[in-house]
C-alpha cells in the first residue's frame, strides 16, 4: 500500500492557511458565514473582533477542532478536513478554554503531546527541557499542572503547541491571565518561531497587543470578514484600536445609571 506522508501533501507555494467560505450555525445561530481569508506563510496576523464574532469558532474549523457545515481549510494546501492527520501534523494550537490533562506534571504533559504527534522519546526529553527553560517553567517541570497559576497553565499549553515544531501556530487569547514579563517573552518567542519561518496566527482582543506585534491583520464580525490585509493598510491613519470601532460600531458613550453618580 502507498505509505502517504505529509510532505507528499504540502504545498510549498500555498497560504500557510486558507479559507474558503467557511460556515457554521448552532441551530438557528450563525456564528460564522462564509469566510474566505488568506494567511500568508512567515506572517504574524492578528484576528480581531468583538465578543461573540466567530473568532474561536473559526479557529476551530480550521484546526480541525470543529468541523464546519461548509466550505474548507487548507493548512500549507493540506485540507483539515479531508487529512486531518496530516494537517494536524502542521498546526500546533492553543485553544481558549480547552481542558488541559491537568494531573500530570508539566513534564508529562509536554511528553505526551511529542509523543501523540509521533516523535522519539529522545526527541521529546531534549525538547521538553528546551521548551521548560524557554518558557521560565524549568522549576515547574515536576509540579502537577492543576497546582499551575492560570499563566502557568498558558505557558505549557504553548509549549504543547510547539514540541513537534508546527509550521503554523493558531493560538487564541495566549495572553490572556499572563503577566506582563511572561507576555513579552512570550512575544519574543512567537517573533523568533515566525523569523525562523513559522507562521502565526494569534485572536486577542488587545489591538496595542496586535498592532506592536503582528504585520497582518484581519477584523471579523457577525461572523464576516470586514477588512483583512497588513496591519498599516488596515489602520491606515488611525490606530488600529479607532479603525476597529470604526468598522465594528457599537460606541454607546453611556453614562450608567443616574444611581451610580455619587455626587
Ligand atoms: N457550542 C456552541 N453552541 C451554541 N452557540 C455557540 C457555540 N459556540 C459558539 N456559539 C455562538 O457562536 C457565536 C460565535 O462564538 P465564538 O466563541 O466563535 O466568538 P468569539 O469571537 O470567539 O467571541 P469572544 O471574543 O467572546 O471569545 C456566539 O454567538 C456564540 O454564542
Amino acid at each position: 500500500m502507498w505509505d502517504r506522508t505529509v510532505g507528499d501533501l504540502v504545498d510549498a507555494a500555498a497560504p500557510a492557511l486558507e479559507l474558503r467560505a467557511l460556515g457554521k450555525r448552532f441551530g438557528e445561530k450563525v456564528a460564522v458565514d462564509g469566510i474566505s481569508l488568506s494567511i500568508p506563510t512567515g506572517s504574524c496576523t492578528g484576528l480581531v473582533g468583538p465578543n461573540g464574532a466567530g473568532k474561536t469558532t473559526t479557529l476551530s474549523m480550521a484546526t480541525g477542532l470543529l468541523r464546519p457545515d461548509a466550505g474548507q481549510a487548507l493548512i500549507s494546501g493540506v485540507d483539515v478536513w479531508q487529512h486531518p492527520t496530516e494537517a494536524k501534523q502542521l498546526v500546533g494550537v492553543l485553544a481558549d478554554g480547552v481542558k488541559l490533562f491537568d494531573r500530570l506534571t508539566g513534564e508529562q504533559l509536554i511528553t505526551y503531546h511529542g509523543l501523540l504527534a509521533g516523535l522519539d522519546a529522545e526527541t521529546v526529553a531534549r525538547r521538553c527541557q528546551d521548551l521548560l527553560t524557554m518558557l521560565d517553567l524549568t522549576g515547574a517541570g515536576t509540579t502537577l499542572v492543576v497546582d499551575y497559576s492560570a499563566g502557568m497553565t498558558k505557558k505549557i499549553a504553548l509549549a504543547c503547541a510547539l514540541v513537534h515544531a508546527p509550521r503554523l501556530l493558531v493560538l487564541d487569547e495566549p495572553f490572556e491571565s499572563v503577566d506582563p514579563v511572561s507576555a513579552a517573552n512570550i512575544r519574543d518567542i512567537l517573533q523568533g518561531f515566525v523569523r525562523g519561518g513559522g507562521t502565526v496566527i494569534v485572536s486577542s482582543h488587545s489591538m496595542d497587543l496586535v498592532q506592536r506585534m503582528c504585520d497582518h491583520v484581519a477584523v471579523i464580525a457577525q461572523g464576516h470578514v470586514l477588512a483583512a490585509g497588513t496591519v498599516d493598510d488596515v489602520r491606515g491613519a488611525s490606530t488600529l484600536e479607532d479603525r476597529f470601532v470604526e468598522l465594528v460600531g457599537g460606541r454607546q458613550h453611556l453614562q450608567g445609571p443616574t444611581w451610580l453618580n455619587q455626587s
